[in-house]
């Protein structure tokens, strides 16, 4: 099975916890070019701001996911596209490999199973809240981030492999490491992609590029640079 991802070049992760940037709206975050909108953060999201978020992109025409980073924020909306669940390879505590997908499913008895789909990421960046959060070993070769990548595309079926730098800008021989370990696999880049170079560059690598923050910071006309650099890679 491939799923939608497979033809992603750009992503737009907005965090329901952050505001849009000026007077934007979400028919200009749309009007991006982005091939996607994942909803989503790590601290302090509610299933309220999901909500509220969800709603107001609900009349634009572009896929929305939502990426939980607990349970108890799953919201479910008739815009949604699906699920984007996160399993932490590299976390330091078990509870965010499969221990939250067992609660979830213990808790929830309707869960969409079908538009629920995992993404295998590897938390790079020391620094950022995922990474304190899941307790993350980002002190990683290149060599080891990509064993991960193969063993999660080869033996855990991963069909997305999400290298996380949230936050600070990557590795690229990191990165072009873990493009080679797979295979069929999508592989997503995240972090610190500021403008049509940084995204072209991850692009050579990665299949698709993440943006987060330079929404939230700068706004729509810099999210639209990086989705040319990601577009052109
Ligand atoms: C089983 C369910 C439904 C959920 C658990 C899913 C898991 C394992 C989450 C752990 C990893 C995580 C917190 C992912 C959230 C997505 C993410 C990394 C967003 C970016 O966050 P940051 O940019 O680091 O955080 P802030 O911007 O909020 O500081
Ligand atoms: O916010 P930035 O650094 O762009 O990172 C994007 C995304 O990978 C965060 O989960
Ligand atoms: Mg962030």
């Amino acid at each position: 099975m491939t799923g939608p991802w497979a033809e992603w070049d750009h992503v737009l992760k907005v965090d329901p916890d952050k505001e849009l940037h000026d007077d934007e709206t979400f028919e200009d975050v749309a009007a991006t070019g982005t091939d996607a909108l994942e909803i989503g953060g790590t601290m302090d999201v509610t299933s309220e701001k999901m909500q509220r978020v969800v709603d107001a992109c609900a009349a634009h025409d572009v896929p929305i996911y939502q990426e939980p980073s607990n349970p108890g924020v799953v919201i479910d909306h008739e815009a949604l596209d699906g699920y984007l669940v996160p399993t932490v390879l590299n976390a330091g505590d078990p509870f965010w490999i499969t221990g939250a997908h067992k609660e979830w499913a213990r808790i929830d008895d309707d869960l969409d199973w079908e538009n629920t789909h995992t993404e295998a990421y590897i938390v790079l960046n020391p620094d950022a809240s995922v990474a304190t959060y899941t307790e993350a070993d980002c002190d990683l070769t290149a060599e080891e981030v990509a064993s991960y990548a193969g063993v999660a595309e080869r033996m855990f079926g991963q069909e997305i492999v999400y290298l996380e730098y949230s936050g600070t800008y990557g590795d690229s021989e990191t990165v072009a490491a873990a493009s080679e370990a797979v295979d069929d696999a999508t592989l997503f880049y995240g972090g610190g992609i500021h403008g049509y170079e940084s995204a072209n560059e991850m692009g050579q690598y990665a299949d698709t590029v993440v943006v987060g923050d330079l929404l939230h910071d700068e706004g729509v006309d810099a999210v639209a640079e990086t989705v040319a650099g990601a577009k052109d890679a």
